[in-house]
């Protein structure tokens, strides 16, 4: 049953829940992973692309402020409240990078994205840093819910791990089939879509989120 929700967000205020979100992504992965994610909780997705929506440059500094960002942009735009996301993947060797950077270290000169390029950049220059520096690294997300009227709530998910080479699995998308989650022996890219969802750092931002709703 749908509830007309109110509810206490982290910091106090409550959390309108919505009943028709755009989902404000051009990314197919993420996309299918939001709707499955939210697909218990009855609320109508429409992805950003079927309504035409621009892919915003982000020029923000930090996961929330890019998320921020697209998600208020897809509000404005559509009218309907949006939900974005951004991501990334944070390398301790490299001091957090890619980071907020992840997507365009896979982009050419055209912006064309090839991932092996992107995840052998990131083994390439993990190794160069020392073997004393190590593997791990973590994935984090930053989840917007902006509404038309200016309200906007943001949360932040991550799941560590560590990276692994050569790339295993054809599941999942991006840096997936170089990243294992602490305690798994599946990389993302070999695991069950559900498994994934379980653990990930955007299961964990959504965790929030519904959290805050109901
Ligand atoms: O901005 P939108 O349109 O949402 O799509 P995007 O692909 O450009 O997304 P980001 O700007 O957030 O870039 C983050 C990149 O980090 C990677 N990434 C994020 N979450 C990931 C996950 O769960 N598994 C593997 N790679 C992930 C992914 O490849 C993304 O392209
Ligand atoms: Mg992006």
């Amino acid at each position: 049953m749908r509830r007309d929700l109110r509810g206490p967000a982290p910091g106090g205020r409550p959390v309108k829940r919505p009943t028709k979100l755009v989902i404000a992504t051009h990314n197919k992965g993420k996309l299918r992973e939001i709707r499955a994610l939210l697909g218990p909780l009855g609320i109508e997705c429409v992805g950003a692309e079927e309504l035409d929506l621009p892919e915003p440059e982000e020029t923000g500094n930090s996961f929330v402020d890019n998320a921020e960002l697209k998600a208020r942009q897809a509000a404005d735009l559509s009218g309907l409240p949006a939900l974005s996301d951004d991501s990334g993947l944070c390398v301790d060797a490299l001091h957090g990078r890619p980071g907020i950077f992840s997507a365009r270290w896979a982009e050419d000169e055209a912006g064309n994205r090839d991932w092996h390029r992107a995840m052998e950049k990131v083994w390439t220059e993990t190794e160069a840093a020392g073997e004393d520096a190590g593997q791990d690294a973590h994935f984090a997300c930053a989840l917007s819910l902006a509404w038309p009227d200016g309200a906007i709530e943001s949360f932040e998910g991550r799941v560590d791990g560590t990276l692994v080479w050569p790339p295993r699995g054809e599941r999942g998308f991006g840096y997936d089939p170089m990243f294992v989650a602490s305690g798994r022996e599946q990389s993302f890219g070999e695991m069950d879509p559900a498994e994934k969802h379980a653990i990930s750092h955007r299961a964990d931002a959504f965790r929030k989120l519904v959290a805050a709703l109901s």
